[in-house]
């Protein structure tokens, strides 16, 4: 319908292929440190590749599709992936290609609730006999659960928690009831119109004795014809912000009754006259979330921000708007000192946060050994550690998803761009999987305990909060002082806030409200605790790796840009704890500004090193070939708006006017 306008050679993909040229590293280097070797990479790009070939998961761009459509796509693709797909290629979970998958899959897919939580729920909390009876089942897609804890009323405090499992002595069952609306669940992922069964976490009520939170295998509905069982209320809870191919849930349950052996009893269990038998910690019940928070990050944001910084690194660099030099060509806005400031700190902070967790999921890999063996004496440190992680990776990368897309101007408005899809995903990844204050609190809760204790008595990773705080010597600016840095100033916060709430305590004051009145320097206490750890396990990463001398030194800039970025964005911190002087803040930020420079040329590069394929994007901004203007016209060729050169609505409404404008003008122009 449109006619074609085209470039015979687009200015702008001539300027992209200079900036690669330009580069002062060998990507694919990169692209393999990135990826844990050249191996790795290769394996990577087999399973994008196999993803991408197959007929079955191509769809037409999301922006262009409505809900229903998103859902349909989603869930015919994740069907065909667990039951073709992944079967059909020998990709078992636990393989190294398994580790590839997130970036694989299609850009819209569901059955994740099903795949990460619900799966690994039944392992955790099910016995030996629970999890041979309901694992395959839920491999094979035969079961589809979803994990359904938080309800209308209550998401953070679990406590607090409302939908009761009451045993029945006499039948042997459970008897499941969401007493008040409020009780309702709400929000699980998969629940609305995919799910057959949901773990329920549910208040275990025996003879009328409360026992907490347990969590209950409940099938939901019918596996012939999918319809609500008896007691069942279900269904989708409307548009959100983004997860639009996710089917949320509600799920409220009137007398629901499942068998006793539906609860998972790995941990506890309820024998046949009622007795409650405790066998591990209450503690345990927690371990989902953990895992979780160990877990999703990595895929959940710092892909999702260094995909936004390639599309805004790529744009910016082919983008043309003003001028530096007077009388001058007009110049990339990559150019521009204060577009590097906005853009390439962010670049610092996903290679900072990806080597960070890195780090922890190796902690909490050998806590689930250790846990195998009946050790779980990490369990606070893991939590706290794993906690603050999410919350804090969260928070830098959604703040850093917005940078970029404002970066992009007007483009970064329009979903063409890609950029309002990544926002609108990574945005609840500061709510789901616990709320970040939420868990803010809980990393701080450890910490001041900890600040009580010896440092003998102490994790050695804790160990400096009460250690004599480390003098720096030398420049602000090398990586080992800005170690320093960050550990003093955590451990003059977490010991500040710890003088605070015992003086408030000695005082008289009850703990709840000395917690309450403590709580916005406990939350920053647990974001300086994480960032020292982010600081140290990067600046770890970059010592010890191995490869070429051009690629260790943009580590190591990036490095140092990601603590000196921090430190300049909140000098008053630093200044207040004391930690730091006007004169480091002021070599701090010209530094910055230096390794900004440096770091230009080396920008498309390092995006180029994260080896995202188009397709995995959806962007007319960031694709490789830097051909914006004709991707933004293609693209918006296809919405669904301009199928008709006249859309019949719009010209329905306006018509009147329009003739009443036609006859004025006529009029004129016979008068004339
Ligand atoms: C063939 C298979 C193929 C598979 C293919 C897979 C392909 C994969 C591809 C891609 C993968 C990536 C895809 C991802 C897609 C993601 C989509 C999005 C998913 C979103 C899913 C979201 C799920 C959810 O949100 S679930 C709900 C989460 N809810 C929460 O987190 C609630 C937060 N609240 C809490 O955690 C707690 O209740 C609380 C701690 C805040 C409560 O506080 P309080 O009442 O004060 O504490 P209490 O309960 O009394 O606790 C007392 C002590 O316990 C300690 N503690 C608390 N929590 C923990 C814990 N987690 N672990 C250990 N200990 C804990 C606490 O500190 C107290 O200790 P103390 O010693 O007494 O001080
Ligand atoms: C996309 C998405 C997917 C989800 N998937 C699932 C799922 O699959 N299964 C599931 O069970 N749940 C799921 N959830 C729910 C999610 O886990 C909860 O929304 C989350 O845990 C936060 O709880 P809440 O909504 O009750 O927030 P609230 O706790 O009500 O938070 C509201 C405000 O109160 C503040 N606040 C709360 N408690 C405190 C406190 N103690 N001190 C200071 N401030 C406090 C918070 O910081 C926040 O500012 C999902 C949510 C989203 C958005």
């Amino acid at each position: 319908m449109f006619s074609t306008v085209k470039d015979d050679m687009s200015i702008e993909s001539t300027l992209i292929s200079k900036e690669r040229k330009n580069a002062k590293f060998p990507v694919e280097e990169l692209t393999n440190v990135w990826d844990g070797g050249k191996e790795e990479t290769e394996l990577r790009r087999k399973i994008v590749k196999l993803f991408e070939d197959d007929p079955v998961l191509k769809s037409p761009p999301i922006c262009t599709m409505t809900r229903e459509e998103r859902f349909t796509k989603a869930t015919r693709k994740s069907a065909y992936i667990y039951r073709n797909l992944i079967p059909n290629n020998g990709l078992h979970p636990g393989s190294r290609e398994f580790e590839h998958f997130s970036r694989a899959m299609p850009i819209e897919n569901n059955l994740l609730v099903h795949m990460i939580a619900f799966i690994p729920c039944i392992k955790s909390f099910g016995s030996q006999e629970q999890v041979a009876k309901w694992l395959p089942l839920a491999l094979n897609l035969n079961i589809i659960g979803a994990y359904a804890q938080t309800e209308l009323g209550h998401g953070s405090f679990l406590r607090g928690i409302e939908t009761e499992a009451t045993f029945d002595k006499k039948t042997q069952e459970f008897v499941i009831n969401c007493p008040k609306v409020s009780s309702m669940k709400w929000w699980p992922g998969d629940m609305g119109l995919n799910a057959n069964h949901a773990l329920v976490m549910a208040n275990l009520i025996i003879d009328g004795k409360e026992y907490g939170m347990h969590a209950f295998i409940v099938q939901i509905r019918d596996l012939s014809t999918h319809m609500p069982l008896p007691g069942v209320t279900v269904g989708d809870i409307g548009s959100k912000m983004g997860f639009e191919a996710i089917d949320n849930g509600f799920l409220y349950m009137k007398n629901v009754r499942i068998p006793r052996e539906n609860l998972l009893n790995k941990n506890s269990e309820v024998k046949p006259d009622g007795t409650y038998v405790k066998k591990a910690s209450d503690r345990l019940m927690y371990g989902s979330m953990v895992n979780l928070r160990v877990n999703l990050p990595k895929s959940q944001a710092i892909d999702v921000l260094a995909k936004a910084c390639t599309i805004a690194i790529r744009y910016s660099a082919v983008r043309r708007q003003g001028l530096l030099n007077p009388g001058g060509a007009e110049v990339a806005v990559l150019d521009y000192t204060l577009q590097q400031h906005k853009l390439i700190p962010q670049l610092a902070t996903v290679y900072a946060t990806k080597f960070a967790g890195e780090g922890i999921i190796k902690k909490h890999q050998a806590f689930l050994q250790n846990m195998a063996k009946g050790n779980i004496s990490d369990l606070a440190e893991i939590h706290a550690l794993s906690a603050s992680f999410k919350a804090s990776v969260s928070e830098q990368c959604t703040e850093g998803v917005e940078v970029c897309r404002r970066a992009c101007g007007g483009h970064g408005y329009s979903q063409a761009s890609g950029l309002p899809f990544l926002l609108c995903k990574i945005t609840p990844s500061c709510t789901y999987e616990g709320e970040n204050t939420v868990l803010y609190l809980q990393t701080a809760r450890y910490l001041v305990k900890c600040a009580s204790k010896q440092a003998a008595d102490l994790p050695e990773s804790i160990a400096f909060l009460v250690q004599p705080i480390q003098d720096m010597k030398g420049s602000i600016t090398s990586l080992d002082n800005l170690i320093i840095c960050f550990k003093n100033s955590a451990a003059l916060c977490v010991q500040g806030v710890s003088k605070k709430v015992n003086e408030m305590s000695n005082k008289g004051l009850a703990m709840h409200e000395v917690w309450n009145k403590s709580s916005v320097q406990l939350v920053k206490s647990a974001k300086m605790y994480v960032m020292q750890y982010i600081i140290g396990a990067f600046v770890s990463f970059v010592t010890e790796v191995k490869c070429s001398e051009p690629i260790k030194e943009i580590l190591q800039d990036l490095c140092c840009l990601y603590g000196l970025h921090y430190i300049n964005t909140h000098s008053g911190e630093f200044l207040k704890l004391g930690v730091l002087s006007a004169h480091h803040c002021t070599l701090a930020e010209e530094t910055e500004i230096q390794l900004l420079e440096k770091l230009r040329p080396n920008a498309v590069g390092i995006v180029d090193a994260f080896d995202f394929t188009d397709s995995s994007m959806e962007s007319c901004l960031g694709a490789y070939d830097g051909n914006v203007y004709e991707r933004l016209f293609d693209m918006a060729k296809l919405s669904p708006l301009n199928k008709e050169k006249v859309h019949q609505e719009s010209y329905r409404h306006l018509r009147p006017f329009l003739l009443e404008g036609r006859d004025i003008l006529e009029g004129v122009k016979s008068k004339n």
